[in-house]
């Protein structure tokens, strides 16, 4: 399908039909929750087990989401979001601000506490998110300064997910994507990129959006032509009905900032 940019985000991406799709966890909808399940294992790996631990994170292509930082919450008291779209600001600032009709993570949460050891700190976790997000800025990874006319001091954490591949129209896009936000965090400091692997179209609501098909050997290529060496990649495939996406894959990727 042709390629959906970014101010046909701006115009159709509507963060309601997002996740209600993806994010409505329950062990009735095993399959589907397949990929979140592989990413909130494999962010506690990164940010509990391995200890990846800092002052900031920038979080690039956040959408409406917040599930990325409930174990980052605990390795990093300052959590920056950012995202191409307002609706997606807005989605997000409606759950941090606990108003009426603000999606409910609570179920997602209790997960991850359970994979910490203590599914009854679910509202605690809450509220540790809710406290570490400070701000929620306009981002443009196509750009090479990703925040525009915002300047922050570099970051000792990166993490995206999902949001290279659905910005990007190519690889030569997508790798310099990967160094234009590379520009955000120290040398030395980590990022954490969740991808989708093997790609082409995924539905919000049924509106399709295109997506930059991707191997795991794309990914650990553009990582390293952006100046980070991989820690670790670990993949799993997806099942996911083709009225949805024809998604195969799922990768996480842990990388660190070459220093020169
Ligand atoms: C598939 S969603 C991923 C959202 C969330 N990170 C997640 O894990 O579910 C892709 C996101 O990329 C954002 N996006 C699209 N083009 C962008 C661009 N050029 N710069 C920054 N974000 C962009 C969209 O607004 C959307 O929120």
């Amino acid at each position: 399908m042709a390629f959906t940019e970014k101010d046909f985000y701006a115009g159709h991406f509507n963060p309601k039909d997002y996740l209600d799709t993806y994010y409505t966890f329950s062990s009735a909808k095993e399959h589907e929750n397949g990929f979140l399940i592989f990413y909130l294992k494999n962010l506690h790996q990164a940010f509990i087990l391995d200890d990846i631990k800092g002052d900031t994170l920038i979080d690039i292509g956040s959408g409406p989401t917040i599930y990325q930082f409930l174990s980052a919450c605990e390795s990093f008291g300052e959590i920056i979001a950012t995202d191409y779209c307002e609706q997606n600001w807005e989605e997000m600032q409606r759950w941090l601000r606990k108003e009426p009709g603000a999606f409910d993570w609570s179920p997602v949460v209790k997960y991850v506490c359970e994979l910490e050891g203590n599914r009854e700190k679910w509202e605690e976790k809450e509220e540790k998110v809710r406290r570490a997000i400070k701000q929620i800025l306009k981002c443009d990874v196509t750009q090479p300064s990703p925040l525009g006319p915002v300047s922050l001091p570099p970051a000792d954490c990166l993490l995206s997910s999902l949001c290279l591949e659905s910005a990007c129209k190519d690889l030569p896009t997508f790798r310099s994507a990967l160094k234009n936000i590379s520009s955000l965090v120290k040398p030395g400091g980590h990022l954490v990129l969740c991808s989708i692997l093997e790609e082409t179209y995924y539905k919000v609501g049924q509106q399709p959006f295109s997506c930059l098909y991707l191997e795991r050997a794309s990914v650990e290529e553009a990582l390293k032509g952006a100046g980070f060496a991989v820690k670790w990649l670990n993949e799993t495939k997806i099942n996911l009905p083709l009225s949805v996406t024809d998604a195969k894959a799922v990768c996480v990727a842990v990388a660190q900032k070459c220093q020169n």
